[in-house]
């Protein structure tokens, strides 16, 4: 697909498009077709200073509305947003690669935190406390953090920019946002709509480019007063480091290694179907996918089967085509990495029950088939390092206690999932699984009304929810001593 418009002036620095300081320029491919699709500034430190200094600029204004006045902005891009759903979605998928019907969900759930923020913002409250001392009051009142710098992924190029700005806008924040170099198409097209509701110059700015030497801004410029960051977890530990100097407050959403517990008490259809809707969604790109699967060994055969009867029928293609269920991975290097994953697991002696090859049939970009793996153990890749892709290692479990300890992860503690119709098994694993996130008999926990975030080496901070915006606003005590 082709797109229309131009993106070549691709940062937004205090209202105004423009190019990179350096003039350098990258492209954006698309991953199906390894067509380049746009040319698009690639900025550095420098372009990144301009855009703190703006966003710092402009914080004193915005943070002085009252909240009803900044939810109106919001609300505004809400609802263009849903009117643009279409053409968001078609440019999406044209630079991340997911099918369709995927990209017009994301936009859907991406307008949504600005809907659900623009609401949330007229209700961030402070607190009386009662005074031990009757000559004093005794008050909390919460205050917009000031600037945020904002770091997003690749794999939900829009609902993750998003799931940011709702909440730092309604507190009162400015923001200077960094999307990932594979897709800025999408960031830039968010802009657009908050330039089109008239958003103030300066509240909020878009640099494209270098990651390294943006980041080393962002780390390094006292004005930055938070720094969130959608990513993996090396690099949300680089960022620690590197904040350390100014002790920055750090928002970190990071990578993950579900778990799916499949109990033989559970609605084998509906934990089949669920299964396979969680590990393939985005090609296994998203950080809450599963990555292992424990089957109690007494419905192994059966849920197996069933799964690779429902899995013969997905189709492998490009997202624009409505018939794909499966699009590509994002670049070679992740292509490269499933495949890594998989003759490690071979090697290391498990089967193939299904796919295990680079998918080459009339599409020459980064498709991998969709590749079930039994006969799995501990020592294999596959069961420890975040797989991002469409690879689905089942093991076998005897025990409920077995398979709690299989679950948790040494490092990783986002998102869990488990299948039971008994609600005492349900209760009782939730609360043992060591997870930010647990699902039972649901894969789909991302909404804007509920605090998503990891444990451990998954990251911290949550993002929606009411929980969502406290990453955005510091609680200032007030003691007051009266006069008699
Ligand atoms: N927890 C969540 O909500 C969540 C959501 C989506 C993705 N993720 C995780 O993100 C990872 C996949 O996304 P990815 O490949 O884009 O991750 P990544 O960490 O490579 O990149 C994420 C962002 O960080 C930027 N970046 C890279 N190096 C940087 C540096 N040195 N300084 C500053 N910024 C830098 C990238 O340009 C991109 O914008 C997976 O691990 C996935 O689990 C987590
Ligand atoms: O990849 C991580 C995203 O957070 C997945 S979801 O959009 O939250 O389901």
């Amino acid at each position: 697909m082709q797109l229309d418009g131009q993106y070549e002036k691709s940062m937004y620095i205090n209202g105004l498009w423009c190019n990179a300081e350096s003039g350098n320029q990258e492209h954006v491919v698309n991953p199906a077709s390894l067509n380049k699709i746009k040319a698009f500034s690639y900025g550095d430190g420098a372009d990144a200073k301009k855009a703190v200094e703006a966003a710092k600029k402009a914080f004193t204004d915005w943070a002085n509305l009252s909240a009803r006045e900044r939810s109106k902005y919001l609300y505004s891009a809400y609802t263009l947003m849903m009117e643009k759903q279409e053409e968001l979605a078609r440019i999406l998928t044209t630079e991340q690669g997911k099918p369709l019907a995927e990209a017009r969900g994301e936009i859907a759930s991406a307008a949504s935190y600005l809907q659900w923020y623009a609401e949330e913002g007229n209700r961030v409250y402070g607190e009386i406390i009662p005074s031990s001392n009757k000559g004093k009051r005794l008050f909390v009142v919460p205050q917009p953090i000031g600037v945020v710098a904002a770091i997003t992924p690749w794999n939900f190029p829009s609902s993750m920019i998003t799931r940011k700005l709702g909440p730092a806008l309604a507190a009162g924040c400015t923001v200077v946002l960094k999307p990932a170099e594979q897709t800025p198409l999408s960031a830039i097209e968010i802009v657009k709509i908050f330039e089109e509701v008239r958003l103030p110059k300066g509240v909020l700015n878009l640099v494209t480019g270098d990651p390294t030497s943006i980041g080393q801004e962002f780390m390094s410029n006292p004005d930055v007063r938070l720094i969130t960051f959608t990513g993996s977890t090396e690099v949300g530990k680089l960022l620690m480091r590197g904040s350390a100097d100014t002790v920055k407050k750090l928002s970190l959403e990071l990578g993950g290694h579900a778990p799916i517990l499949v109990f033989d008490d559970s609605d084998l259809e509906q934990a089949v179907k669920m299964t396979i809707m969680s590990k393939f969604r985005n090609c296994g790109q998203t950080c809450i996918c599963a990555n292992r699967i424990y089957v109690q060994h007494s419905i192994q055969e059966e849920f197996t089967a069933k799964l690779m009867e429902q899995l013969e029928s997905m189709k492998i293609g490009e997202g624009l085509d409505e018939q794909v269920n499966i699009g590509p991975l994002i670049d070679e290097n992740a292509l490269l990495k499933v495949k890594h994953q998989y003759e490690d697991a071979i090697s290391k002696g498990a089967s193939t029950a299904l796919g295990g090859k680079v998918y080459k049939e009339k599409l020459n970009g980064y498709f991998f088939e969709p590749t079930v793996l039994t006969n799995v153990s501990n020592q294999m890749k596959v069961m420890n390092e975040e797989t991002f892709g469409p690879l689905l290692p089942i093991q076998t479990f005897e025990t409920e206690e077995e398979v709690i300890e299989l679950a948790n992860h040494d490092r990783y503690g986002l998102a869990a999932y488990l299948f039971t119709e008994n609600l005492n098994r349900a209760i009782r694993v939730m609360e043992k699984l060591e997870y930010g996130i647990v699902g039972i008999n649901d894969v789909f926990p991302a909404v804007a009304e509920a605090p998503f975030g990891g444990i451990k080496q998954s990251g911290q901070g949550k993002e929606g929810g009411r929980e969502g915006i406290m990453e955005y606003l510091e609680m200032k005590y007030v003691s007051m001593g009266l006069k008699r």
